[in-house]
């Protein structure tokens, strides 16, 4: 995959949430193939909301949002629904992990929804369970793989690498991560940013990460401060 070939691309958006002034004005934006981008703003200035348009959970009233070339934002929902599960990751603060199921089939539930992402990790591994195996040692799970512990039970460190596991298996183009270091403490912080960026290069998968913890943009190709961005007054 080449660097200049954009991924997400931006034009003229404006959002509001229903009976609500515009919370989003935004001019053209446009993010390439393997960057990973650090979202900052102030609280309430529309971090979350533009993740979500990103995500295409959400559409705006104005303007246009393309992925890998794609106009998802004009789409209907069941077709946003199919090219979220296809093509992006999703990586939020609340873990959102299933606890009736195990550590692996959490990490494998991505391949439930999409084809495409089974036979991705199928092309690169002899098994799904392998597949999932090669993005958990790294994120410092392997011994964990075969565990049937319940996830709940893990360190909220470790139910955070499984999730990025989750968000990771078979390689979506694209990882949407909204605070997704809050609820760890310095140490595991810094340790899981590493861990998720080199995992992001390996697979030149293109990075959205919301933090209000601005020492860790350091780490990132590219900043973008909302604040600075969206024409609207913001904070509502
Ligand atoms: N579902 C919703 N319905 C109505 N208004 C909403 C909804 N979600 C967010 N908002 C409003 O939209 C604005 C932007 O919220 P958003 O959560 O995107 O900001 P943020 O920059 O992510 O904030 P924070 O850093 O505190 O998480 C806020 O005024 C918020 O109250």
């Amino acid at each position: 995959m080449s660097l200049s070939r954009p991924v997400i691309e931006i034009e003229q958006l404006i959002f509001a949430w229903p009976k609500h002034p515009p919370v989003l004005d935004l001019p053209n934006l446009s993010i390439q193939a393997g960057e990973q981008v650090f979202l900052r703003g102030p609280s309430g200035i529309g971090k979350s909301t533009l993740l979500n348009l990103l995500g295409g959970l959400i559409t705006p009233q104005q303007g246009q949002i393309r992925l890998l070339g794609q106009p998802i934002s004009t789409w209907r929902q069941s077709r946003r629904d199919r090219f979220r599960a296809d093509h992006l990751g999703i990586l939020f603060q609340q873990f959102n992990l299933l606890p009736y199921l195990s550590l692996l089939e959490n990490t494998l539930l991505p391949c439930q929804f999409s084809a495409l992402r089974k036979q991705r990790a199928l092309n690169e591994h002899a098994s799904l369970a392998a597949s999932a195996q090669a993005l958990l040692e790294p994120l410092q799970l392997g011994e964990l793989l075969h565990t049937t512990r319940p996830v709940t039970t893990l360190s909220i460190g470790q139910q955070q690498r499984v999730a990025a596991a989750r968000a990771l298996i078979g390689q979506p183009e694209i990882l949407l991560a909204d605070e997704p270091t809050s609820a760890l403490d310095a140490d595991t912080r810094d340790l899981f940013i590493e861990l998720l960026l080199s995992l992001c290069r390996l697979h030149q998968t293109t990075l959205v990460f919301v933090s209000h913890d601005l020492s860790l943009s350091t780490h990132f190709d590219r900043v973008l401060d909302l604040n600075q961005m969206n024409r609207c007054s913001g904070v509502t």
